[in-house]
């Protein structure tokens, strides 16, 4: 049996996701489903970081969070770290308001995991570079997924695949081959 490891999110699309790349690497994901204060500040690693933090007083380690967001070039970087809170206000109908007109569509999502040992904690990073598509499109996924698209292929029209090229996969790999080596 592989290593079993804690994941604390209020996120059920975060945890699915991650359980089933999990198994790829031989690591099971528990969820710990929780809701935490986050606080404010201006990079996802140091909201990552200090979160797990602040969390490994009252949830027993090892256990690891992870903090992602958006961050659109045309809106110099808007959602980011925000994302969780522009989600739940405006949503993708608002973020497409924003950009209604606008030529340049690039954007990134990027996917920060913060492991908490009890002693330490270390963060891995992960993203990937997209485009805001010019309308909704696909029913898989959560979040921005409908508006976020690679190759044409919008997060939310590719289902599985996503989970092969995104951004929480590209921190995943990194989180889970470190802990096959060191825990
Ligand atoms: O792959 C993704 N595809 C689409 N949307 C995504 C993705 N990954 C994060 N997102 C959205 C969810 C949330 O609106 C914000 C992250 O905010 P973030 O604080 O990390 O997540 P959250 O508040 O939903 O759950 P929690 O903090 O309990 O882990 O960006
Ligand atoms: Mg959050």
């Amino acid at each position: 049996m592989g290593m079993k490891v804690r994941f604390i999110t209020s996120n059920r699309g975060k945890f699915e996701e991650l359980k089933e790349i999990g198994r790829g690497f031989g690591v099971d994901i528990e969820w710990v489903e929780m809701e935490y204060l986050e606080p404010q500040g201006s990079d996802l690693e140091f909201v990552a970081r200090k979160s797990a933090e602040m969390l490994s007083g009252a949830v027993e380690p090892p256990f690891f969070i992870e903090d992602s967001g958006l961050f659109i070039d045309a809106l110099h970087g808007f959602p980011g770290v925000y994302s969780s809170f522009v989600f739940k206000t405006i949503g993708n109908d608002g973020i497409l308001k924003l950009m209604e007109g606008v030529e340049d569509r690039r954007a990134r999502f990027v996917c920060v995991i913060a492991f908490s040992d009890g002693e330490q904690v270390r963060t891995f990073t992960g993203e990937v570079e997209g485009q805001i598509a010019r309308e909704k499109r696909g029913e898989h996924g959560f979040g921005y997924d409908p508006i976020f698209e690679v190759d044409g292929r919008t997060f939310a029209e590719m289902g599985e695949k996503k989970n092969e090229l995104s951004h929480r996969r590209r921190a995943a790999e990194k989180f889970f081959s470190w802990l096959a080596k060191n825990f």
